[in-house]
């Protein structure tokens, strides 16, 4: 049913006129992209900018930005061509009472391709969320730069990226993809500190297979290529793969939770009072280390022993499963946690791991979340690979994540720590504030097989039976060296407890740590080995 022609046509020169001439420049806006473009847009099991940015704010929340805005482009017939907004919504609302700065790329107008205007208009909501020191939500769906506005559209790309980089470490950046970020442009969500990627409809990619055919002549579909999983499970771009829309969303919001609106604020915490008194799931943690040294155990479950509720919110759990990073509550505060897991490569560091653990010790730290860190590393991972692509480099973020770090860091040792390993984890030397050990600790320079080889080859090869003196050798170097009392000694375990009373070491740690006060050298900034 077409509209009346007094709301199509109002008379401007009378306020009622005025008044019903905005409401109709609003339903412009508010249907930007054409009908057919929104079928489409659903069809792919997408929803559109604005379903998105519902189903993220608080109902009634959202107030938008330039809405009418609109290109001044004339070449290739764009002059004809002028919907409000731009292909992009932006402003700011709530999310669980909290304010957030949001903006939303429009697929159905224009592939939600990014010109001057569209750029403009990301750029003013990002200022506005860094002055007002509130999170920024980028929800990506574009075909990138708008190829008939050429350089325009390269040099708003390159300021969002000059302002993604400033707000690093300032306000919470998180980045939804959820349709298509091409080229240059997945460079944005690549600086933000989290990126959500939904299984079937994303993709991210620097160039397309097309382009990888002509030049390299490999065949690749977009899944493989830069599909959720490949970005999840493959190249660490992304923190969580969703199964729809609502369930990304639904993480941001998550997220959200355990982060602080800007740098200079705590993050939000429900007043909650644990009991310290011993539970039986606490005596569960007496059991969890096999007596075979070999023998794994899943470190979800120590984790979990310790937070509040047992929960465990993972950041890409996907990727480098060798090492578990995301956040909880103790005592309803957030903390963020880093644990080796030896169900995955035997806990052991590679490069992957360190790279993922060193940017979530970065991303704690920026946001006043004091770091849990679980250890029962092996060392770090042998391999032609790992040395060729460089572990002593990219390895060595993870020693800079943690020595820079001024937030409260509680280290424990459930077993192995041995090596490079037992110092780069959160380890007393590189300032962490308490640590502790399981009666089951192993802290060493190596484990028993390998200290013995070298140490006795002689001994060993000149005995008359040799695997009973190996044997022998590896006892005594075992019952010499794997525990956790010379480190004790020393003053670099600060207490051995039963694992029963690690929740209450922890819970009491952290009260005391809440006043912690620590700053570094002034200097411009560090030069992490990048
Ligand atoms: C620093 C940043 C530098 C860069 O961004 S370089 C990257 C430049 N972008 C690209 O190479 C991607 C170009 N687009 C595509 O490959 C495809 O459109 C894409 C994203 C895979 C989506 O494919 P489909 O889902 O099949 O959608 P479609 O092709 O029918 O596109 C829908 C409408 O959007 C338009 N569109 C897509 N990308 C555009 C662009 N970059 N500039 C201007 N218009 C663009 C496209 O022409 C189509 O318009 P219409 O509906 O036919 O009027």
């Amino acid at each position: 049913m077409s509209e009346p022609e007094e709301l199509q046509h109002p008379d401007i020169h009378t306020t009622a006129g005025k008044l019903a001439d905005l409401q109709r420049r609003i339903q412009e806006a508010t249907h930007a992209g054409s009908e057919r473009a929104v079928e489409k847009q659903h069809a792919k099991g997408k929803l559109t900018a604005r379903e998105r940015i519902e189903l993220l704010m608080d109902e009634g929340s959202f107030v938008e930005f330039d809405e009418f805005a609109r290109h001044r482009s004339t070449d290739f017939g764009l002059e004809k061509n002028r919907p409000y907004g731009d292909g992009v919504v932006t402003g700011y609302g709530m999310v669980d009472g909290r304010p957030v700065a949001v903006f939303s790329q429009d697929f159905t107008v224009f592939g939600g391709a990014l010109g001057e205007v569209f750029g403009q208009k990301i750029m003013k909501v990002m200022d506005f969320a860094l002055k007002t020191g509130c999170p920024v939500i980028g929800i990506n769906d574009s075909g990138g730069a708008r190829i008939q506005e050429g350089v325009s559209a390269l040099g708003m790309y390159g300021e969002i990226f000059r302002r993604n980089t400033h707000a690093s470490g300032v306000i919470p950046q998180i980045s939804l993809v959820v349709g298509p970020c091409a080229g240059g442009a997945v460079y944005s969500p690549a600086i933000t500190d989290f990126t959500i990627m939904v299984d079937q409809t994303s993709h991210m990619f620097i160039t397309g297979p097309d382009v990888i055919k002509t030049v390299t002549g490999e065949d690749v579909g977009f899944e493989e290529l830069g599909g959720a999983r490949t970005h999840n499970a493959t190249s660490g771009v992304a923190h969580h793969m969703a199964g729809d829309e609502k369930d990304a969303i639904e993480y941001v919001k998550q997220l959200l939770s355990y982060l602080p609106s800007n740098n200079l604020s705590e993050p939000p915490a429900f007043a909650e009072e644990a009991d310290l008194a011993l539970t039986d799931e606490d005596r569960e943690l007496d059991t969890i280390v096999p007596d075979s040294a070999n023998q794994p155990y899943d470190m979800h479950t120590v984790i979990e022993h310790v937070l509040d509720d047992a929960e465990f919110f993972e950041t890409q759990p996907l990727f480098a499963p060798n090492i578990l990073t995301g956040f909880g509550r103790v005592e309803g505060h957030p903390v963020g946690i880093v644990a080796n897991q030896p169900m995955q490569f035997a806990g052991c560091l590679d490069i992957d791991a360190s790279e993922k653990a060193a940017r979530f010790v970065r991303t704690c730290d920026a946001f006043n979340v004091p770091v849990i860190t679980f250890v029962d590393v092996p060392g770090f991972l042998p391999g032609v690979g790992q040395e060729h692509e460089g572990i002593i480099r990219r390895g060595a973020k993870l020693i800079y994540a943690y020595a820079e770090a001024t937030v409260p860091l509680i280290t424990v040792i459930t077993r192995k720590a041995f090596g490079g390993a037992y110092d780069v984890m959160g380890s007393k030397h590189l300032g962490a504030d308490i640590n502790l050990a399981w009666p089951t600790a192993q802290i060493a320079v190596m484990g028993a097989q390998g200290a013995v080889n070298i140490l006795h080859r002689r001994t060993i090869a000149a005995a008359e039976d040799q695997d009973a003196t190996r044997a022998r050798l590896i006892q005594e170097y075992e019952d010499t060296l794997l525990n956790p009392y010379t480190a004790a000694e020393r003053g670099y375990i600060d207490g051995v407890i039963m694992p029963s009373q690690t929740r209450s070491h922890i819970v009491r740690g952290l009260r005391q740590l809440r006043t912690k006060r620590e700053s570094l050298p002034p200097k411009k900034h560090g030069n992490i080995p990048l």
